[in-house]
């Protein structure tokens, strides 16, 4: 089994300086050591290098829309060799609008991929319904062919178009989901699980339903796309937007758990680790070692020996 580590130093999905760092912290909490020491053959790819582009406006209210189609397009190359060369990949954020190139690479080599999004947010937007405009929080809305009708051409995007059908998503962790996302998970009918949902059926009976709802037709290979801020903020405070009650260290372990156990995981993402949000080195340090943690798990450390 070999797994390529792939840095996305990268920032401009969103306003708050400091998540470009994301990479190296959560390499320097050990993770490297701790993929070897579960017989990984780790292969570190580095960190890619992302170009600002000089002439970049706004596009409506969304900053850096061509630097962050182009740094997509980037990474979306990066994945798809990586996955083409037969490793497990972890893709190391940067905020969460890498998830668009990210995806998009996994999908160039395995087109029947299904996506498990962990996250406080839904980060299904379009440019139409974004409250802020940053493209971390619309990387879903790029990538489902459901909503081809509602978004217009964003510049930097041309190199792509959505490939992924409603069905095959789920979301876990919501509690953060702004009025025009939630007619978007309704109107497509997208599976979810919210905070709630897990407070009322327990995380495990949400991992039966979801696997089920994503494999029982055909077993396909998974895309995780985990957003830190999908923890409570007590366990992951330096992120960029913190909401209350979130996953427990024993529910995002166990989400974990029962995706390594199907076998099929194929890409995850570790995004919107901002090493300068935490207002203390523990804070820091904790939200990293959390990190290594989940990342441990999806690749088979267990907590039974
Ligand atoms: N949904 C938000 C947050 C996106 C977070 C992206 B991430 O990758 O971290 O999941 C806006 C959320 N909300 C808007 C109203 C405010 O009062 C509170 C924040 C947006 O800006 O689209
Ligand atoms: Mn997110
Ligand atoms: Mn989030
Ligand atoms: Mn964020």
């Amino acid at each position: 089994h070999s797994v390529a580590i792939l840095g996305a130093p990268f920032s401009k999905g969103q306003k708050r300086r400091g998540v470009e760092h994301g990479p190296k912290a959560i390499r320097d909490a050990g993770l490297v050591e701790r993929l070897s020491n579960l017989d990984y053959a780790v292969h570190d790819f580095g960190d890619l290098t992302f170009k600002h582009l000089e002439k970049d406006e706004h596009f409506m209210h969304v900053p850096f829309p061509r630097t962050v189609g182009r740094a997509n397009q980037l990474l979306s190359g990066a994945v798809s060799g990586a996955v083409g060369a037969g490793h497990t990949c972890i893709m190391l954020g940067g905020d969460h609008s890498l998830a668009i190139g990210s995806v998009e690479g996994h999908a160039q080599q395995c087109p029947d991929l299904c996506l498990i999004w962990v996250d406080a947010h839904a980060d299904v937007n379009t440019p139409l319904t974004s409250p802020s405009g940053n493209l971390h929080g619309q990387s879903v809305a790029f990538l489902l062919k459901d909503l081809q009708n509602k978004m217009p051409e964003v510049p930097g995007f041309s190199w792509m178009k959505p490939f992924l059908s409603a069905r095959d998503l789920v979301y876990i962790g919501l509690r953060d989901v702004d009025p025009g996302e939630h007619i978007i998970l309704k109107t497509l009918g997208i599976q979810y699980f919210s905070m709630r949902d897990i407070d009322r059926m327990g995380i495990q009976r949400v991992m039966e339903v979801t696997l089920d709802h994503l494999l029982a037709r055909k077993r396909r290979p998974i895309h995780l796309s985990f957003d830190i801020d999908a923890f409570d903020p007590s366990l992951a405070p330096a992120t960029g937007t913190p909401v209350n009650g979130g996953l427990t260290y024993r529910e995002g372990i166990y989400v974990t758990e029962e995706i390594h156990n199907t076998g099929l995981l194929s890409v995850m993402d570790v995004v919107e680790v901002n090493p300068t949000l935490g207002a203390t080195p523990e804070a820091l340090e904790a939200t990293t070692s959390l990190a290594v943690d989940v990342i441990a798990s999806a690749l088979g450390q267990t907590r039974e020996g």
